[in-house]
């Protein structure tokens, strides 16, 4: 197809690599992209493709901003986005809590020496194991999200003579513009006590009947990859109303107040998001406003970002091995991987900005589609993209923002094994989390594992 039969223009520079899309070190030498100094050449000849590779300044950087930012709270980095023993450690040097939302997660940070009382435990249906887990370990917060759970958590601590720190996940009603998928503060899903229907204020009255609980405040998360903070307004709002409630019925003031994470990211060039200071002084200003409206003190605020720390540092880099031309439409790129290492394309629809890494091209736009290897015509990692027509098997392309949701959600699809992930810094690469291999998932075959 060309150039001009299509609706997403081709870039004016096909080999532009830009920041705010990229990780922060990213750069081309020589042609080739580098990141944290290191030629993805390099690291894919060492470390093999598909390769998710982390800026780990990037990571350390944004991390930093967001404790900078909220230093008058606390900021937990969600670990669902990616998690792996050396991201907790650096959490820990750059002063952040964590949240988690499985007994995984919470094995992985205590595995690795992260304190106990800057986590807090996540999930709408944790099991018993997992609470248990909690309490021995003395996690910071719980944030309850059932009836069922109040009660299952009070016999665990009353049995374990503890009395753990709790939050009440309230789904206040907002709309949040994002994906349906991601949305999760309207009243038509899983999480939370609803608002609206009084469930809410039930939960607190069962909390605060039990002893054993030590209820310190309200959670929200409205959902992910949001750029605008009116939804975190309207949540603020809508708590402080039931905080005021709170202190009505039992004469408790809660202190503390969590709303979650949800902060977007550019993976398009023209995507805007709000930086981590502004964010910061919006939410502080709205929470601020709504409890002293009400005569209520300013609790302390806790944000949960995941995707604003890890995202944009991560790229994953593939090989190309097929091209297919259909014409008049566009051409097919197949890489080594795919839906199994990058599955938000395909269950949201995700956009996303690639480029051909491995060398510059002064060869002219061709309208493309990167897909993957597995069965299945959906396996789509970026669905429209303007490659150099030059491109062929044997080159590197490169995803850039992959460094949220996309290791944390791999799957081993068509037996493939999931990809390694590398830290880069100061022009080295670090395997952080090793490359499974064929035996790995052989192992796991109760036929031919244990022979
Ligand atoms: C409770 C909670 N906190 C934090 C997050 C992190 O969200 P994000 O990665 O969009 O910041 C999520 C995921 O959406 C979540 O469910
Ligand atoms: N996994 C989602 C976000 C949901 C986060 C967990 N509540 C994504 O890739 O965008």
């Amino acid at each position: 197809m060309l150039p001009g039969d299509h609706p997403l223009p081709p870039p004016a520079d096909l080999n532009e690599i830009a920041p705010q899309v990229w990780p922060r070190t990213a750069r081309r030498r020589d042609g080739a992209l580098t990141v944290g100094g290191a030629d993805v050449r390099d690291l894919a000849s060492e470390f093999g493709t598909p390769l998710y590779v982390l800026d780990e300044d990037d990571f350390r950087q944004r991390a930093r901003e967001y404790a900078q930012a909220f230093a008058d709270g606390s900021v937990h980095y969600a670990g669902k986005a990616f998690l792996s023993g050396a991201v907790v450690k650096w959490l820990h040097e750059e002063g952040l809590g964590l949240d988690v939302c499985s007994g995984g997660e919470l094995a992985l940070a205590l595995a690795v020496g992260f304190p106990a009382e800057k986590i807090t435990l996540h999930g709408n249906n944790k099991s018993a194991d997992e609470l248990v887990q909690a309490l021995e370990a003395g996690v910071g917060h719980i944030v309850l999200d059932s009836f069922e759970e109040i009660a299952r958590l009070g016999f665990h601590a009353e049995r374990l003579g503890v009395r753990p720190k709790v939050m009440l996940r309230v789904t206040t009603g907002v709309e949040a513009h994002t994906h349906e998928f991601i949305a999760t503060a309207h009243d038509d899903q899983k999480f939370g006590f609803s608002r609206n229907s009084g469930a809410a204020l039930e939960a607190v009255r069962r909390v605060i009947a039990l002893d054993q609980l030590d209820l310190v405040g309200l959670h929200s998360h409205i959902g992910s990859q949001i750029f605008e903070p009116d939804g975190f307004e309207v949540a603020a709002h809508r708590l402080a109303e039931l905080l005021v409630k709170i202190k009505e019925e039992h004469g408790v003031v809660l202190p503390e107040l969590d709303l979650g994470g949800g902060f977007g990211i550019s993976y398009l060039a023209g995507d805007e998001p709000i930086d981590a200071k502004i964010m910061a002084d919006n939410l502080r200003r709205i929470v601020a406003k709504e409890c002293l409206s009400y005569d209520l003190p300013v609790p302390h605020l806790t944000v949960e970002p995941g995707r604003a720390i890890v995202g944009p540092g991560g790229i994953t880099v593939y090989e190309v091995g097929t091209i297919k031309d259909v014409e008049g439409i566009r051409t097919y790129v197949s890489v080594d991987g795919g839906m199994s290492d990058n599955l938000r394309t395909a269950l949201y629809g995700a956009e996303y900005t690639a480029a051909l890494v491995s060398r510059e091209s002064a060869a002219a736009p061709m309208l493309c589609r990167i897909v993957g290897k597995h069965c299945e015509s959906g396996d789509i990692v970026v669905r429209d993209l303007w490659l150099p027509e030059d491109i062929a098997p044997g080159d590197l392309v490169a995803v850039a923002a992959t460094g949220a949701y996309c290791r944390s959600m791999a799957s081993n699809y068509n037996f493939l094994p999931k990809p390694a992930v590398v830290a880069v810094r100061d022009g080295k690469g670090r395997v952080i989390v090793r490359r499974e291999t064929p035996a790995d998932l052989l192992r796991l075959d109760a036929e031919v594992g244990e022979r």
